[in-house]
């Protein structure tokens, strides 16, 4: 297939490396270009007066080509909404609150335990397909509302279902750290030796995870068991991707740094000390997630002072029924540059490339280069790249290609 006449052509690379600090800002584009796709594969791109057969299979004249969005953190399996909760939300109650009265992720798993695999499967399965409507071409999926060795194993199977049976590339993350379950309530120690001792030697086998996270934070779990828990998880070969700083300094940021973690995300809550280690060359990437600021009203991760301190940023949607109903990236794309103050190329860089490098799948998406998946957003007629988050809530795609298709 050959797209000719395409107005901008963005985020296209020979080369590509991690990108910190001022580098977000720079997002390659080809004006009045071509795309070629063989075989599920961007074959060829170039400007138009360098294409031989100048007519095509698809004229894209007035529209833009993108990379699809690469969405490395999400909750995207779970047995049900909470829209109760939001209304308490909007009559004052805060996510600590929520939690502590029985709401909240033990509230998710409660309403897991009851739902079958195949339930759960297909209801995944369903919110997937809508996500790649919305230009979602790679995503990362966690545990996390099992809390039981059942319960984390079935999550992690319908995981396993998605990745078999989807077109586009999935990562699954172990996060059975992510509240005490009920039963163990005074028995932290007991659940975490069931993680460890138990859960992690099961699915390691059975190879159902790809990464472990915590979620390190005051009331859930301290940084020396999440030090523990993501050592654990090393020796079975899992990297760490921390939930760190999203209601206060937690300690998650050094815990990440310490433990080598590929990222740590939210960081709603950190200071200059975080900033700081975020900003080293070896740092893990910092993975913003401003729908979920959005949604728990709280202030945003401080986006400018990570940038200016040569952070590597990515954005994700952390979809998931308590913190972040929607996994629409497009509006994540205007709240990182609304909210956060992102410039329209640092987003589209932190929710593409430094995405796919927060998954490991900078070698198959990210960036529209030869080799890779041609998982692409081609959009309607638009004036220019930054109208894409300026015009918030507008559905600006035309058609999202999965393999070329
Ligand atoms: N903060 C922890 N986990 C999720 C929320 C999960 C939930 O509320 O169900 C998050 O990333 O925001
Ligand atoms: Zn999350």
């Amino acid at each position: 297939m050959l797209i000719t006449n395409i107005k901008i052509l963005a985020n296209v690379r020979e080369s590509q490396h991690k990108l910190r600090g001022a580098e977000l800002g720079e997002l390659p584009v080809l004006e009045n270009a071509f795309l070629k796709i063989e075989d599920g594969k961007i074959s060829d791109y170039g400007p138009m007066d360098a294409t031989p057969d100048r007519k095509g299979d698809l004229d894209a004249s007035g529209r833009i080509v993108l990379p699809t969005w690469c969405d490395s953190h999400t909750h995207l399996v779970f047995a049900s909404s909470r829209e109760n909760e939001f209304i308490d939300k909007i009559k004052g109650l805060s996510y600590a609150e929520i939690a502590a009265k029985g709401g909240g992720i033990l509230n998710s798993a409660r309403k897991l335990r009851e739902t079958s695999e195949d339930e759960l499967f297909e209801k995944a399965q369903n919110r997937l397909e809508k996500l790649i409507q919305l230009g979602t071409g790679a995503i990362e999926i966690k545990s996390g509302y099992g809390l039981s060795l059942e319960g984390e194993l079935k999550m992690l199977r319908v995981i396993k279902r998605l990745k078999n049976s989807s077109p586009v590339p999935i990562k699954a993350t172990f996060l059975g750290a992510h509240a005490l379950p009920e039963e163990y309530k005074n028995q932290r120690e007991a659940y975490i030796r069931l993680l460890i001792h138990e859960t992690l030697p099961i699915l390691a086998k059975d190879g159902l995870a790809d990464y472990i996270d915590v979620f390190c934070e005051q009331g859930f779990f301290t940084p020396e068991e999440t030090l523990e828990i993501c050592e654990a998880g090393k020796s079975f070969g899992l990297k760490a991707k921390i939930h760190a700083n999203q209601l206060s300094i937690s300690g998650g940021v050094q815990a990440g740094m310490s433990v080598g973690a590929l990222s740590v995300d939210h960081l709603e809550s950190i200071g200059e000390e975080e900033i700081e280690i975020l900003g080293k060359e070896n740092a893990p990437m910092a993975t913003l997630l401003p729908s979920a600021a959005f949604f728990l009203r709280m202030a945003y991760p401080p986006a400018r002072q990570l940038i200016q301190n040569r952070a590597a940023i990515a954005l994700a949607s952390d979809y998931n029924p308590g913190s972040s109903p929607s996994g629409n990236m497009n509006l994540l794309l205007s709240l990182a540059c609304i909210q956060m103050k992102m410039l329209p190329e640092e987003a589209i860089n932190a929710a593409t490339l430094n995405g796919a490098y927060a998954m490991e799948l900078e070698n198959e998406v990210g960036s529209i280069s030869r080799g890779k998946r041609a998982n692409f957003i081609l959009t309607r007629q638009v004036p220019s790249l930054a109208y894409l988050p300026y015009s918030f809530g507008e559905n600006w795609i035309e058609k999202v290609f999965i393999n070329g298709k």
